[in-house]
Parts: C-alpha cells; sequence; structure tokens
C-alpha cells in the first residue's frame, strides 16, 4: 500500500491521503473543488465545482502514474440534484465510452460547504 501525494490537487483537509495505490488499483479520496494554487473553491456554481474536482482526480492519477481513462468506477457527491444534468455534461467531457461504473446522491452537506465532491477507483496496469 502507498499513498499518493501531488501539489497539484489540494491536500486532505482531514486525516486520509489523497489517494491511496494497493496492487493496480488507485482509490482517489472524495474531491472538493479546491483549486490547489490558492487552496480556495474555485467557484460557486456547481458545473465549474465539478469542473475543479475532475482535475483534483486527473493530477492526483497523473501523480500515480494512470490518467482518468483508465477509471473504474466514481461516487459523485451533490447538494442539490437539481444540477444533476449540467454535473453530468462537464462530467462527460471527462471520460469517454466506455464510462466509468458511476453512483451519484444528493447529500445534505458536504465538507466546507462544497456543492460537489468526487471520488474514484482507477487502474493504474496498461490497457486495464
Ligand atoms: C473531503 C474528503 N474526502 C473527506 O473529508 O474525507
Amino acid at each position: 500500500m502507498q499513498a499518493i501525494s501531488t501539489e497539484k490537487a489540494p491536500a486532505a483537509i482531514g486525516p486520509y491521503s489523497q489517494a491511496i495505490c494497493q496492487g493496480d488499483l488507485l482509490f482517489v479520496s472524495g474531491q472538493l473543488p479546491i483549486d490547489p494554487a490558492t487552496g480556495e473553491f474555485n467557484s460557486d456554481d456547481a458545473v465549474e465545482q465539478a469542473r475543479q474536482c475532475l482535475a483534483n482526480l486527473a493530477a492526483i492519477a497523473e501523480a500515480a502514474g494512470t490518467d482518468l481513462t483508465k477509471t473504474l468506477k466514481t461516487t459523485v457527491l451533490l447538494t442539490d440534484l437539481a444540477s444533476f444534468a449540467a454535473v453530468n455534461a462537464v462530467y462527460g467531457e471527462a471520460f469517454s465510452d466506455p464510462y466509468p461504473a458511476r453512483a451519484c446522491y444528493q447529500v445534505a452537506a458536504l465538507p466546507k460547504g462544497a456543492k460537489v465532491e468526487i471520488e474514484a477507483v482507477i487502474a493504474i496496469a496498461a490497457g486495464a
């Protein structure tokens, strides 16, 4: 088991790693819409927040030697499912067919008042 750490994604805001690599799998912690350059949310808008969450996932994947094309499963957490369609649009730009498996939930609240959080399990082995 190896912890992945990169300054190109926001630091953990609690007692967890940005990601953990175990074998050929990378378990990426839920990414909030924090811009690593500023340490602040990139926007109040759910779609722009989703874009930052996905950018953070991509940066962590890259630090582990993989990329979002090898994503197996994601979980998308939204504080308001009214943004579901709009978030799907930006989410769909980050992935391509065959899309990763996914679960999407509306939750009562997210850390730091975020509107979006996205976590992922990504394969590391080539061709996976
Ligand atoms: C933001 C998180 N992933 C957390 O607090 O667990």
